[in-house]
């Protein structure tokens, strides 16, 4: 799948958004990719977890037991990626801020897990997630997300598959070009949420 044909999907879905955002990581960017509109319709959400599902399966080697997701942007596409992998689908969810495993949901020791999100930025919520998983005896043998609007720059720490690779800038709040500055931020995502 190109660039073109995986952006126009998230054009298609409404989801590539202009204007001031608060990203997860705190920085500040004039794009934001609101993969929930993407994968809103299950049809768009399985055509493109096919494709990731193939990069993955071409990324690992050997065998895959479980993929595992931080909610809540990661909780329908790791979903998603478990069906087309053939394998159950687990989520990690904020308590008091730290990725957690709730719901009767375990990893088994020694499990093969790939670690899905929606979007890498920094890469600091895949990180968390795959500290997550390895914490409850898990080994991370990949990781796979939509789209990495860090041009690649994200090291996670495993390898990561992705539909494509942009690269977003992103401004610290005190370092703010004049332009974005001038328009009220919104913060779309639920980290720190109250
Ligand atoms: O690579 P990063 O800098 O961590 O940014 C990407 C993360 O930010 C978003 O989640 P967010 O924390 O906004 O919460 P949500 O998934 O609940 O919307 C997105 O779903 C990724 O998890
Ligand atoms: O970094 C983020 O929080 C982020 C960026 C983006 O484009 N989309 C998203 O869902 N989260
Ligand atoms: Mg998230």
């Amino acid at each position: 799948m190109t660039q073109d044909e995986v952006l126009n999907e998230f054009r298609a879905a409404g989801a590539l958004l202009e204007g001031h955002f608060v990203l997860s990581s705190g920085l500040h960017s004039n794009r934001y990719l609101q993969c929930a509109r993407v994968l809103m319709d299950p049809q768009r959400a399985a055509r493109l977890c096919a494709v990731l599902a193939e990069q993955v399966r071409a990324m690992v080697t050997g065998h895959i037991d479980l993929v595992a997701s931080p909610a809540m942007g990661g909780v329908v596409v790791g979903y998603e990626m478990g069906r087309q992998l053939g394998v159950p689908s687990i989520f990690f969810e904020r308590v008091d801020g730290k990725l957690t495993l709730r719901r009767g949901f375990d990893i088994a020791k020694g499990a093969r897990v790939v670690m899905v999100e929606d979007i890498v930025t920094t890469g600091l919520s895949s990180r968390e997630c795959i500290e997550g998983i390895n914490a409850e005896g898990g080994v991370t043998v990949g990781a796979a997300c939509l789209i990495d609007r860090s041009g690649g720059k994200a090291d996670i720490g495993v390898p990561l598959a992705a539909l494509t690779r942009l690269d977003i800038p992103t401004y610290a709040a005190d370092k703010l070009p004049p332009e974005l500055a001038a328009i009220p931020a919104i913060k779309p995502g639920s980290r720190g949420l109250k």
